[in-house]
């Protein structure tokens, strides 16, 4: 039987990577900030609290006031290539290409912002994708990071009459793959350093202390990550949270008050943000600018900022691992 004139064009299967990270704002202005952080700040995921008492404070106080703090925060680490959460990010997707043949295609997108999440599924299917690899880029699971991304996913997958086969990548804050580009990556650092520092200090990004207790295992995948590294570099990896957001308890300590410490004790420290993938606004300025300067101010005089993964050789090399290993079976079926 012939095709009929109006069947849908029929694509040759191929197999989608679909790299995704937080978001970040398009400009460091504080209109775009503001724009950013009102979705961000919107998603149930992220905060906690009742619509009906978290709206006034959004909108009647944070969203006045936040954007141009912000917005002076992003400035100071913005590069010609834009946001370096989303110049990075391209750049890994970027290297990432052509890694499993070209029938397998890499992209990105953000939970927040653009590329959005449906667009790039969208045109992944366009593309002849029956099958997508969906990739948040968080080592350590949480609710508000890894959960609201594939929430993004399936709630896009059930807009469709025709779906790709869909598959998320797991957390890997143990995978030895990740432990091993993390040690040799501090150990790089550490080679540059014109010190030698007393503390190595991995700071995660915090998050409210009574997520733990409702069920996110990020708490002790940050403390397996420390454990690991420091098992893998043979010297103990001390651990804080950064970024505090609202008036909640968050896990402690907090890296600034750890910096404090350090710096008033005269010691040296170098410190890395293990569950970034990216360098972004909260490595480059909350810890790079600002921890240095809590440090300093606390007497301290030896203070490293080691960077993320990022798109270098390691890193790369550590995704085409995990993500090469979630892929069994669908290359196969691209050959
Ligand atoms: C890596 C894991 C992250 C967790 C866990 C996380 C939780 C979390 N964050 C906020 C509030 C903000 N985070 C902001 C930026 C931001 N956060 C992460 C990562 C995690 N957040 C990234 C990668 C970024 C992007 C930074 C960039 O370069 O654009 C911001 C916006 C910036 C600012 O105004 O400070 C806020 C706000 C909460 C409330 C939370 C958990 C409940
Ligand atoms: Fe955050
Ligand atoms: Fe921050």
């Amino acid at each position: 039987m012939t095709r009929p004139a109006d069947h849908p064009r029929v694509a040759p299967p191929r197999v989608g990577v679909l790299l995704v990270n937080l978001g970040t704002p398009d400009a460091p202005e504080p209109g775009a900030v503001r724009r950013y952080l009102a979705e961000f700040l919107s998603d149930r995921r992220v905060v906690e609290i009742p619509p009906l008492l978290w709206k006034p404070i959004l909108h009647g106080v944070i969203l006045r006031t936040r954007p141009r703090k912000s917005a002076h925060a992003y400035s100071q680490v913005w590069t010609e290539q834009g946001s370096p959460l989303a110049a990075i990010t391209r750049a890994q997707a970027e290297a990432l290409a052509g890694s499993w043949g070209d029938r397998v295609i890499v992209d990105h997108a953000m939970r927040y912002g653009r590329p959005a999440i449906a667009d790039r599924i969208a045109a992944l299917v366009e593309a002849g994708c029956d099958r997508i690899l969906f990739a948040p880029l968080y080592p350590q699971y949480c609710a508000a990071t890894t959960a609201t991304a594939n929430d993004i996913a399936f709630a896009t997958l059930a807009g469709m009459r025709r779906q790709p086969a869909l598959r998320t990548l797991p957390p890997y804050h143990d995978d030895p793959a990740y432990i091993a580009a993390l040690a040799a990556s501090v150990r790089e650092g550490l080679a540059r350093l014109e010190f030698a520092p007393d503390v190595l200090l991995a700071s995660f990004h915090g998050m409210p202390e009574r997520t733990l207790a409702l069920g996110d295992p990020y708490h002790c995948h940050c403390l397996k990550t420390a454990r690991l590294l420091g098992e893998a570099l043979g010297r103990p990896v001390e651990v804080a949270f950064q970024s505090r957001f609202g008036r909640a308890k968050w896990l402690e300590p907090a890296t600034e008050t750890v910096l404090a410490r350090l710096g008033g004790e005269g010691r040296g420290v170098a410190i890395f943000s293990p569950g970034f993938a990216a360098d972004c606004l909260e490595t480059l300025e909350e810890i790079e600018i600002r921890g240095r300067e809590t440090f300093r101010a606390a007497g301290g005089r030896d203070f490293a900022y080691l960077p993320c993964l990022n798109a270098g050789e390691t890193g790369i090399e550590m995704l085409r691992t995990i993500i090469g290993r979630e892929l069994t079976g669908w290359l196969e079926a691209a050959a």
